[in-house]
């Protein structure tokens, strides 16, 4: 806005509104500045119950508002008000002919359609829900913003009042409250599109997997023919997954709260590589019933453990590659202690993603300026579905997660050696649940309770194996081969039976994948022949 600009002054104002926050305080403060109200039942209700003088919407229109309210503004006298383009001569004089008074503002709020349908109502319930007049008046002031001034969200009534007491809004102010009105509507009815499309247009839609699914898993999923997404900018970012790339992020209207939804405690902004990696943290992390940390880098993990506390599940995790976790990005399923806060502090991390932090830990680590410190949202969770972007379109698919039942040992099939003893299965439980978490092909070992060797994202299992052993070996750096007496996860089958026999030669004792290759028995074979325990879990979980 430049200060030259002229205002268009506001005589004349129409309220209509679900959400009755703030009404009173816009209505006087409306009325002082010399407006005239009119509106709608309850609104003009709280609105004459207030003081302020108002005219019904039904004297206006010369017609009561009908048909338990699916009938009120929907009127020419109400719609000619607000479409008239007042800088036209023929607009005005056509008002004139028909005795119809323009309004100079529309403050409307809708019908709360997406909480009716998270309440669990009835369908009948849901359709009274779909506001009609409600969506027109705001369109038809936002199509007019030439001549009207639009407003959605309560908390714009007090520059609403300032505006009206100060000669109105300028055009550019009204192009803004246009533009985010019509965001508003379009969220709005996309929401109802997709409960409609579910709903109501089940035969076209897809049902998946056409496979019997594992036990536990999700028999059916919808995918409707319209799935439209409302994404709202929280903030811009410095830069995207490089500097010469801009970058943004979104929320997601009606999704689960996850990370988007998190909020930085301290630390400088969050980088879009930040986001990226505590997502996948995060993820990681809550996979586990006990206290978890996943540290991770470049969206891989770089060590996971569990423990009695958070504490000793952050040095476990840790343990597994020093050297990588520099610079990690590190999530935890539990408040971070003042204990993990003084390890940490002593290491460079980017960002700490939590779902809080203890106030002696927060103490600690707000002195050490660059680290971030992410609190997850209350009820953080990942969405059901998941969205990918390829060129020309999305693919959309049910989001993998561990399943209580069908990824538990108890659904697994020992194909050979002698069925482990607790600790034993409790380490293989342990690295299936993280072995999800690596990109595939995704080989993951593990010991009492902690990661000590991952071969992440080759592109062929036998690498994948050959680097979680080599990295076990190695990487501690005090010559311990840690991959002898450890327990391996394969996020997928063998395919041959050079990869397992890698793992053999170099002292893994147990291994834990889903089978189904061609060659399962060749597989199988050489786990017998080296003594070697092997379930199958008969799902798969590849990641990439
Ligand atoms: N049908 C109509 O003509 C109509 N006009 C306005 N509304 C909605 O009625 C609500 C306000 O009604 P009330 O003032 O009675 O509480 C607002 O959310 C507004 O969006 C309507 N309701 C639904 O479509």
């Amino acid at each position: 806005m430049t200060s030259a600009e002229s205002t268009q002054p506001i005589t004349r104002a129409l309220v209509s509104v679900y959400d009755k926050t703030g009404l009173e305080d816009l209505a006087r403060g409306l009325h002082e500045a010399g407006v005239e109200l009119v509106s709608t039942g309850s609104t003009a209700s709280r609105i004459a119950a207030a003081g302020v003088p108002v005219t019904e919407v039904s004297e206006i229109t010369g017609f009561p508002e009908c048909l338990d309210g699916r009938v009120k503004t929907l009127h020419p006298r109400v719609h000619a008000g607000i479409l008239a383009d007042r800088r036209r001569e023929d607009h005005r004089a056509q008002l004139e002919e028909l005795e119809v008074q323009p309004f100079d503002l529309v403050v409307v709020n809708l019908y709360p359609f997406a909480e009716t349908v998270a309440s669990g109502a009835s369908e009948e319930e849901i359709i009274e829900k779909i506001d009609i007049g409600g969506p027109s008046m705001v369109r038809a002031a936002a199509k007019n913003h030439a001549s009207v001034a639009v407003v959605v969200d309560p908390l714009r009534y007090s520059e609403t009042v300032a505006a009206a007491k100060e000669g109105g809004f300028t055009l550019s102010q009204r192009k803004r409250l246009a533009a985010l009105a019509f965001a508003h509507t379009a969220a709005y009815d996309t929401a109802v599109a997709r409960w409609t499309s579910t709903e109501f247009d089940a035969d076209s839609a897809t049902d998946v997997p056409s496979t019997a699914p594992a036990p536990g898993r999700r028999a059916k999923l919808h995918f409707p023919p319209y799935a439209g997404l409302a994404l709202e900018r929280v903030s811009t970012l410095r830069y995207g997954e490089n500097s010469h790339q801009p970058a943004a992020l979104y929320a997601e209207d009606g999704a689960a709260p996850g990370i988007a939804q998190a909020q930085v405690l301290h630390g400088k902004a969050m980088s879009y590589n930040n986001y990226v990696d505590a997502d996948a943290a995060v993820r990681t992390a809550y996979d586990f019933a006990q206290p978890a940390v996943a540290i991770i880098k470049h969206a891989n993990p770089c060590g996971v453990a569990v423990g009695e506390t958070i504490a000793q599940a952050h040095c476990a995790a840790h343990a597994c590659d020093p050297l990588s976790a520099f610079g990690g990005v590190i999530a935890t399923n539990r408040e971070v202690s003042a204990e993990m806060a003084q390890t940490v502090s002593e290491i460079f991390t980017e960002v700490i993603a939590a779902p809080s932090f203890a106030p002696e830990a927060l103490e600690i680590l707000t002195k050490k300026k660059n680290i971030r410190l992410l609190q997850l949202a209350e009820g953080h969770s990942r969405d059901a579905v998941e969205y990918k972007q390829i060129s020309g379109g999305m693919l959309l698919q049910a989001s993998d997660a561990i399943s209580a039942e069908g990824d538990s040992p108890a659904h697994w099939k020992l194909a050979a050696g002698t069925p482990a003893d607790e600790q034993t299965l409790a380490d293989l439980e342990f690295a299936w649940r993280a072995v999800r978490s690596v990109k595939s092909n995704a080989i993951l070992l593990a010991h009492q309770g902690a990661t000590v060797g991952i071969g992440m994202g080759q592109v062929n299992r036998l690498d994948s194996c050959r680097l979680a052993v080599q990295r076990a070996n190695t990487l501690a750096g005090d010559g311990v081969e840690r991959a002898r007496g450890s327990v391996a996860a394969s996020d997928a089958f063998f395919p041959f039976a050079d990869g397992l026999q890698s793992l053999i030669a170099a002292g893994v004792r147990a291994v834990v994948q889903p089978g189904g290759s061609q060659r399962d028995e060749e597989v199988v074979a050489a786990a017998s022949e080296a003594g070697l325990t092997m379930y199958l879990t008969g799902a798969r979980h590849f990641f990439h």
